[in-house]
């Protein structure tokens, strides 16, 4: 079903009827049905904020054994494991497992700040993963999680119903929802997950109405229940950043019918219409904002989702590459297919980077030489590559793994050649090099 934010109605066929009409709790509900509401915002947060979602299901969630620790392998919210490092970063491609391990087993914290419990900041994870999660699902009491698949379709199942995503798509798990993840062969992709807020779309401000990612090529999977008695499914918790498990004896996938506005969703990155300078200059990143995630302070994000899509480049007596730059807000760069404009060598599909806050960062020295020389005709850039930025105004830390792991030591040398132009008995010269 399309749109963003909508109030959807959605029934497995299965069962026409099974929404209740007029009313959210019926005496008894239809098919013998239970009730439950899933909540996204305080009951009293406003009404233009307000989430919930009323589901109609075989059992209510609460039937499941008591949770217990278990082990949360790469997974961790603990960012003082590792001294603080300003340095710019580079991870090659993070390597598939060895070992045959599923979407919960290969999630691996990258970096992140802030804390779960108090409800502000963000993790950023790679997941790397081979094989589906059998008669196990997850739910997340700590934040939203926006997955950008690189390698491989995930075969999503969700409470709301299925939805498959491919590289060049995301999608966007809600707090609460529990899902479960099929895969086939290697799998890879990037996390981000916010503690605070859900997703939004972006204000266009004078863009108008219409632009950037449009409400309408949000899609979301329509109701789909499963009646499956199983010996034992497992049902996990990511709650404080540590990981628990919990049996029940049935599907949880077992929702005949739901209404509400709390949904998980899916969006196809080509259908970003990308706004851009056609005259001079180059305009900032934030112009390809996908989704944002708000603070509390206007016009900064807890964490902004930023592409970089093929798209034409027309300007004028310009530098038109990314500018060197240092930025009060950390910058998380992946790269889904392709090259990126700023690196066309050593940030490769599947990689990483990491330039915190203030910490220097630009084009390499191909990139400079090539942009301040190449003439300026309109231009096709971009194609055939797909790379992504979560920025965020939270100062983040790596993990032990992420520092360990694939980092390319030999990132900061690709600036180091940049020549000195400078001649100041030549206004010129700039022109002539
Ligand atoms: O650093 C980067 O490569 C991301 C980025 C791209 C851009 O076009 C302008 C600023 C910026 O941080
Ligand atoms: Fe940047």
């Amino acid at each position: 079903m399309s749109g963003f934010n909508n109030e959807f109605t959605s029934e497995d066929p299965r069962c026409p009827g099974a929404l209740p009409e007029g009313q959210n709790n019926p005496q008894k509900c239809e098919y013998g049905l239970y009730a439950e509401q899933l909540s996204g915002t305080a009951f009293t947060a406003m009404r233009h904020e307000n989430r919930r979602t009323w589901l109609y299901r075989i059992r209510p969630s609460v039937i499941h054994t008591p949770f217990q620790k278990v082990d949360k392998g790469l997974l961790t919210h603990d960012w003082d494991a590792v001294e603080p490092n300003p340095n710019q970063l580079r991870w090659h491609p993070f390597d598939f497992p060895e070992k045959k391990q599923d979407f919960v087993q290969g999630l691996a914290t990258v970096c992140g700040a802030g804390d779960p419990k108090s409800r502000n900041g963000i993790a950023i994870y790679v997941y790397l993963c081979n094989k589906p999660m059998e008669d196990k699902c997850l739910y997340n009491s700590d934040g939203d999680f926006l997955i950008v698949p690189q390698e491989g379709t995930l075969n999503i199942t969700t409470e709301m119903g299925r939805m498959m995503v491919e590289p060049n798509e995301i999608c966007v798990i809600q707090r609460g929802m529990r899902f479960s993840v099929d895969v086939k062969g290697n799998t890879r992709g990037y996390i981000l997950e916010v503690f605070s807020d859900h997703f939004q779309l972006p204000t266009l401000g004078p863009i108008g109405a219409n632009g950037l990612a449009n409400p309408r090529d949000f899609l979301t999977p329509v109701a789909w229940y499963e009646d499956r008695e199983v010996n034992e499914y497992t049902l996990v918790n990511k709650y404080h950043g540590h990981l628990f498990a919990a049996t029940q004896g049935h599907s949880p996938f077992d929702v005949a019918a739901w209404h509400g506005n709390y949904v998980p969703y899916k969006y196809n990155l080509s259908n970003f219409m990308a706004v851009n300078s056609v005259t001079f200059d180059h305009a900032d990143p934030s112009i390809f904002t996908v989704l944002t995630c708000p603070s509390l302070k206007p016009g900064v994000a807890i964490a902004d989702f930023v592409i970089f899509p093929p798209r034409w480049s027309v300007q004028e007596k310009t530098f038109r590459p990314p500018y060197y730059h240092r930025n009060c807000m950390s910058e998380f760069m992946g790269l889904i297919y392709g090259k990126y404009e700023a690196k066309e060598e050593g940030f490769r599909p599947g990689g990483a980077s990491l330039h915190s806050i203030m910490t220097p960062h630009g084009p390499d020295l191909e990139c400079f030489e090539k942009a301040s020389n190449a003439s300026l005709k309109a231009e096709k850039i971009a194609e055939g590559t797909m790379s992504f930025m979560f920025e965020s105004s939270l100062s983040m830390a790596v993990t032990p793994w992420a520092n360990n792991t694939k980092v390319d030591p030999n990132y900061f040398k690709c600036w180091q050649p940049l020549r000195k132009y400078f001649n100041s008995n030549n206004k010129d010269a700039a022109k002539k090099k």
